[in-house]
């Protein structure tokens, strides 16, 4: 079976074609002892020239509605395989949103990401906590917190099974005007480097209760950087981050 395997501000995917005729066992293949180790694995669908289907599963097989990294890594998928599209919108479809890529650097792989969304993302807050949950394309609950005082492995799970079916976590602290670092625990792969939508929704905490926060935010993960900007007033989500095309090759399983 074809692979590719990229990395996208501190997430990694597998990206295999959905017309690959192979079952995948995405637990073993996204395995760093006994695969090709990844956060996840994601098939890509050819809709038309310029527009692939995206579905994401997990590193442990559950299937999310929506990855921002991810979805960039199926836009770099398109735009390697099909190098016309340089100067075109690569429009990826995933079940929780769709989003319109255009390459911004090809100098490495930097795209920016739209997305209108078309509900609130804000589920709940509980304010006194500074608790916020949202819904992105996928959930995420937004803690702002002091960083240092996190112990990811033992709160990330926690927090994740208080919504219902599940939700990543994402731990936030400002650490500049218009800087927010985000340490992010994710439902169905633990902790990780780096999440697109977690950081988009941490913006959207953040944003929502600090007045003259500029429009244009900086999100730092362990090994991610993500710039978000948000206008909740048309709901208009932009994502710019970096995509790179770490192999290519052939998973025999
Ligand atoms: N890493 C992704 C989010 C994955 C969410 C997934 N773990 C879920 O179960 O919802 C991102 O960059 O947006």
């Amino acid at each position: 079976m074809q692979f590719w395997k990229f990395e996208a501000e501190g997430n990694s995917y597998i990206v295999v074609e959905s017309s690959n005729q192979h079952p995948v066992d995405v637990q073993s293949i996204c395995s760093r002892r006994v695969g090709l180790g990844s956060d996840g694995l994601l098939t890509a669908e050819w809709l038309d020239e310029s527009t692939v289907r995206m579905r994401v599963f997990n590193a442990d097989g559950t299937e999310a509605p929506m990855c921002g990294n991810g979805a960039r890594c199926v836009a770099a998928f398109a735009y390697v395989n099909r190098p016309h599209l340089k100067d075109r919108d690569i429009v990826i479809q995933a079940k929780g949103a769709t989003v319109t890529h255009r390459l911004a650097d090809t100098d490495g792989m930097k795209f920016n990401a739209v997305i209108r969304l078309d509900q609130d993302p804000l589920i709940s807050k509980q304010e006194a906590e500074s608790r916020y949950q949202y819904v992105v394309g996928s959930p995420h609950l937004v803690i702002l917190t002091d960083l240092d005082a996190v112990n990811l492995t033992e709160e990330g799970p926690r927090f994740e099974s208080t919504y219902d079916g599940g939700t990543n976590v994402m731990f936030a602290s400002v650490v500049d005007h218009g800087v927010i670092r985000v340490l992010p625990w994710e439902r169905g792969v633990g902790v990780v480097e780096g999440c697109a939508t977690g950081s988009a929704a941490a913006v959207m905490a953040v944003a929502m209760r600090t007045p003259n926060w500029p429009t244009e935010s900086e999100v730092l993960t362990p090994k991610g950087c993500v710039r978000v900007e948000w206008n909740p007033m048309d709901r208009m989500l932009s994502m710019e981050g970096n995509v790179s095309l770490l192999a290519e090759g052939t998973y025999f399983a």
